[in-house]
C-alpha cells in the first residue's frame, strides 16, 4: 500500500522512463522497505520484490552476481565484496555470454592473462566477437561485473574462470580505461533492463579478483585446482533453479489470473439459442485452453519445489566436499527450466489468446508477461541445448540400468516391472498412481529408443558424434519426456503429503490429473507407439481430461482468486478483482499520450492539407485533381 511503491502505467512510458522508475523503485524497496536483521538480497524478501514489482532494475545484481561471490569467492573474498553488494555501495553482473557465444562456453573468446611482473590479470576483448553482450544490469547501471574468461598463465589455457572486474568510476560513473560499455539497444520484452555490451581492451585487475573458491594463481604464476571444476557452471545451476519458480510459475499465475477472472466476465454468443449470451469461461474449448494452465501453475510449483529442496541438500553435499549429485542435478536442472519455460511461455500465449482482441491490448497486462516469458526459453541456458545436456544424462543412465538399480529421479529407468495399463474407464485414468505410471513408461520408452536408434547407428558405422546429432530430436523428446514424468510424479507426492482439507486436497489432485491427462492427450502419438495406452484408451483420456474440465469450472475463479495478486501486481484491465473490465479499458485507453489532446499535432502538419481539399470537395468547390 505504499504509493512509493504503485505501478505508475508502464505502457504509457518510454523506455528510458520504464528504465529509471523500475531503478527508482526497486531501490526504494531494497533501502527502504527491507533492510531488517539478517536481511540478505537472496533471502525472503527478494522473492517477495520478485512477486511484488512488475519491473525492477538489478535481477542480476541480486539474483545472479552477489550469489556467484558467494559460490566463487574464498571467504576473504566473500568478506570483501558480499557487504558492498547487499547494500549496493558496488552494482554487479554477470558477464559471460559474448557477442560470438552463449551457449558453446568452451568458445568464449575473452582472455585473462597472468602478468607475473605485476601480479596482475590483463583482461581482453581480442576481437569484436568477444565483447561480452547481453549481461542484465550492465549497460548503464552496473559498475562491476563477475566476468567470465578464459584464463592464460604462460601461453597455456585453463579454461573458463570468473574474475572480478571494475567497469565504472564509483565516483562520477563513467567508464574506467579500457572500458567501452553500453546498453544493446531495445529487446523483446525487459524494457526496464538495461542489458548491455562490453568490450574490454588490455584492463589489468589484480592477481586477487581471480574468484578462487575452485581454483587459484599464486603470485608465481602457480594454478592450483581446489574442487571440482564443474562447480565453475554452478552459477547457472543455481540460476536455472530459481529462476522455475520466479520467472515461469510467477508469470503463468499472473496470466492465468487475468484470463480466467476476464473469461468469467465476458459473455459472448450463444450455447443455448433460447438462453441469454453466455460468459465465455462456459465454452469447453475456453476451459481446454485454461485450465490445463492453471493445472502447470501447481504442478510446475510442486516441482519446482522439489528441485529448490534437492539443490538446498546438494548445495550442503558439496559444502562437505561431495559432489556426487552434481550430473544429476545438472540435468533435472536444464530439463526443468527447458521444459517448463516452454510449456509456461507457450501457456501464457494460449491463455493471452483466449481473451481475444482485448487480449492484445497492453491494458490486459498480458503481452508484457508474455514476452517476458519468452526470454525464459533463451537466456540461462537456451533450451534445445539444456534439453540436450539432460538427454545426455539419460542415455548414460540407461546404458548403467542395463546393471545397476538406479535411484533418484531416473530410478524408473531400471524398473523393468511389468507396467501395462489396465484402464477400462475414463475414471480409471484419472487416478493418480495410473498417470505417474503411464508417464514413466512412456519417458522409459523414449529413451531407450533414442539410445537404440544411436546404438544401431553407431554399429552400421555411423561416427557416434554424428549420430547424436541426428537423432537430436528424439533425445530433446526424451528430456521432455523424462521432466514430465518428474513433474507429475513430484506433484502426485507433494499433494498426497500435504495437509491440508479434503476438498482443497480434491481440487489440487483434479489439478494434478488435469495436468497429466492434458500432457497425455497433447503428447498421444508417444503413449500409443510406445504401447502405453490403446487407442482405446487414449479416447479415455480425452473423456477424462473433459470430465475434470466440467468439474474444475464451477471453481475456476476460486483457484485464480487463491494466488492472491492484487490489482497493482496484475497491472490489468481485464483481470482487475471487481470485474469492471469495460470501464477500466476505457479509463486506460484515454490515459494513453495520443489522447492528450483531441488532435494529435501531427494531424495539422500532415492531414490538414487534405482535410481543407476533402471540404472543398464536399462543398461542390471542385479542384483540380493532380491524383
Ligand atoms: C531471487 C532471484 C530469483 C532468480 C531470478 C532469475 C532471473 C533470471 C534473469 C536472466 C539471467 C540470465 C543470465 C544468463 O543467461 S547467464 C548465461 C547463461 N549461459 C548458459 O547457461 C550457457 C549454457 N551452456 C553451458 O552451460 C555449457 O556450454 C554446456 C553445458 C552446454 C556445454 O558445456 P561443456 O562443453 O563444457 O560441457 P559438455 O557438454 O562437454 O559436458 C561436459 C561435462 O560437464 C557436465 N556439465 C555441463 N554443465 C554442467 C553444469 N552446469 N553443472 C554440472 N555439470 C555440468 C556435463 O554434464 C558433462 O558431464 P559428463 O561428461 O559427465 O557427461
Ligand atoms: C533477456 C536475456 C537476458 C540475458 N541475461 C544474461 C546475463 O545476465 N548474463 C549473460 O552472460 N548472458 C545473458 N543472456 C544471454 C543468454 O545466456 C544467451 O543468449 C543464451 O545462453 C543463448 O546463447 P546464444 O544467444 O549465443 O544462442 P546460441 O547458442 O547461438 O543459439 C542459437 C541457436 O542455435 C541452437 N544451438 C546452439 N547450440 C546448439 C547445440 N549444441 N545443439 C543444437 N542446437 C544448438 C540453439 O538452440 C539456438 O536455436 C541473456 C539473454 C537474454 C535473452
Amino acid at each position: 500500500n505504499d504509493t512509493s511503491m504503485q505501478h505508475r502505467n508502464l505502457n504509457h512510458m518510454t523506455r528510458e522512463e520504464r528504465f529509471s522508475e523500475a531503478m527508482r523503485r526497486t531501490l526504494y524497496a531494497l533501502k527502504v522497505l527491507l533492510p531488517r536483521e539478517g536481511w540478505t538480497p537472496v533471502g525472503p524478501e527478494m522473492k517477495y520484490l520478485a512477486r511484488a514489482i512488475k519491473e525492477f532494475t538489478f535481477i542480476i545484481h541480486a539474483g545472479v552476481f552477489i550469489p556467484c561471490i558467494m559460490s566463487y569467492g574464498t571467504n576473504e573474498q566473500i568478506a570483501k565484496w558480499f557487504p558492498l553488494a547487499a547494500d549496493f555501495r558496488i552494482i554487479g553482473t554477470y558477464a559471460q555470454t559474448e557477442l560470438g557465444h552463449g551457449s558453446f562456453l568452451r568458445g568464449l573468446e575473452t582472455i585473462a592473462t597472468y602478468d607475473r611482473a605485476n601480479q596482475e590479470f590483463i583482461i581482453n576483448c581480442p576481437k569484436i566477437t568477444a565483447m561480452k553482450w547481453w549481461p542484465g544490469d550492465m549497460g548503464k547501471s552496473a559498475n562491476h561485473v563477475l566476468l567470465m574468461a578464459e584464463l592464460v598463465i604462460d601461453g597455456k589455457k585453463y579454461g573458463m574462470h570468473g574474475f572480478m572486474v571494475q567497469i565504472r568510476d564509483l565516483t562520477t560513473h563513467e567508464p574506467l580505461p579500457g572500458v567501452t560499455v553500453g546498453d544493446i539497444g531495445a529487446k523483446l520484452s525487459f524494457e526496464s533492463v538495461d542489458n548491455g555490451f562490453l568490450y574490454l581492451q588490455n584492463v589489468r585487475i589484480p592477481r586477487e579478483n581471480l574468484l578462487s573458491k575452485l581454483s587459484e594463481v599464486h603470485p608465481d604464476g602457480t594454478y592450483i585446482k581446489k574442487g571440482n571444476q564443474r562447480l565453475m557452471y554452478g552459477s547457472m545451476v543455481r540460476v536455472r533453479v530459481n529462476l522455475i519458480a520466479h520467472e515461469i510459475v510467477m508469470p503463468l499465475a499472473k496470466a492465468c489470473t487475468i484470463a480466467v477472472r476476464y473469461s468469467a466476465v465476458r459473455r459472448q454468443g450463444l450455447i443455448n439459442p433460447s438462453k441469454e449470451e453466455v460468459p465465455v469461461l462456459d465454452y469447453v474449448a475456453q476451459q481446454h485452453k485454461l485450465l490445463p494452465q492453471v493445472a502447470t501453475v501447481f504442478m510446475a510449483h510442486f516441482a519446482a519445489k522439489q528441485l529448490v529442496k534437492m539443490h538446498h541438500d546438494y548445495s550442503l553435499e558439496v559444502e562437505k566436499g561431495n559432489t556426487s549429485q552434481l550430473p544429476e542435478l545438472h540435468a533435472l536442472s536444464a530439463g526443468m527450466k527447458a521444459c517448463l519455460s516452454e510449456q509456461g511461455a507457450a501457456g501464457a500465449e494460449i491463455v493471452r489468446r483466449a481473451c481475444g482482441g482485448h487480449g492484445y491490448s497492453c491494458g490486459s497486462g498480458l503481452p508484457f508477461i508474455v514476452n517476458r516469458m519468452l526470454a525464459t526459453c533463451t537466456y540461462e541456458g537456451e533450451n534445445t541445448v539444456m534439453q540436450l545436456q539432460c538427454a545426455r544424462y539419460l542415455i548414460k543412465c540407461a546404458d548403467q540400468a542395463k546393471k545397476d538399480k538406479l535411484t533418484g529421479s531416473v530410478w524408473y529407468l531400471s524398473d523393468f516391472s511389468n507396467m501395462s495399463c489396465t484402464a477400462q474407464t475414463f475414471g480409471d485414468l484419472q487416478e493418480p498412481s495410473v498417470l505417474v505410471k503411464l508417464h514413466e513408461r512412456r519417458a522409459k520408452c523414449a529413451v531407450q529408443h533414442a539410445g537404440k536408434k544411436m546404438q544401431n547407428m553407431v554399429k552400421n558405422g555411423t561416427p557416434a558424434h554424428d549420430a547424436w546429432n541426428m537423432m537430436a530430436t528424439l533425445l530433446i523428446n526424451a528430456a521432455r519426456a523424462h521432466i514430465m514424468q518428474y513433474v507429475v510424479g513430484t506433484s502426485v507426492t507433494y499433494i498426497s503429503e500435504l495437509s491440508c482439507s479434503a476438498s482443497l486436497k480434491k481440487i489440487l489432485t483434479q489439478l494434478c490429473a488435469l495436468y497429466a491427462l492434458h500432457n497425455i492427450n497433447s503428447n498421444c502419438g508417444d503413449f500409443v507407439k510406445f504401447g502405453c495406452l490403446t487407442s482405446a484408451q487414449c479416447d479415455l483420456a480425452q473423456e477424462a481430461e473433459f470430465n475434470l474440465l466440467k468439474q474444475l469450472r464451477p471453481d475456476a475463479v476460486g483457484i485464480v482468486d487463491s494466488f492472491d495478486f492484487t490489482d497493482d501486481i496484475l497491472q490489468s484491465c481485464l483481470g482487475a478483482y471487481d470485474g469492471n473490465v469495460y470501464e477500466r479499458l476505457f479509463e486506460w485507453a484515454k490515459q494513453a499520450p495520443m489522447n492528450k489532446t483531441e488532435v494529435h499535432q501531427d494531424s495539422y502538419q500532415y492531414l490538414q492539407p487534405y482535410l481543407h481539399e476533402g471540404r472543398d470537395v464536399l462543398e461542390g468547390r471542385g479542384r483540380n485533381s493532380k491524383l
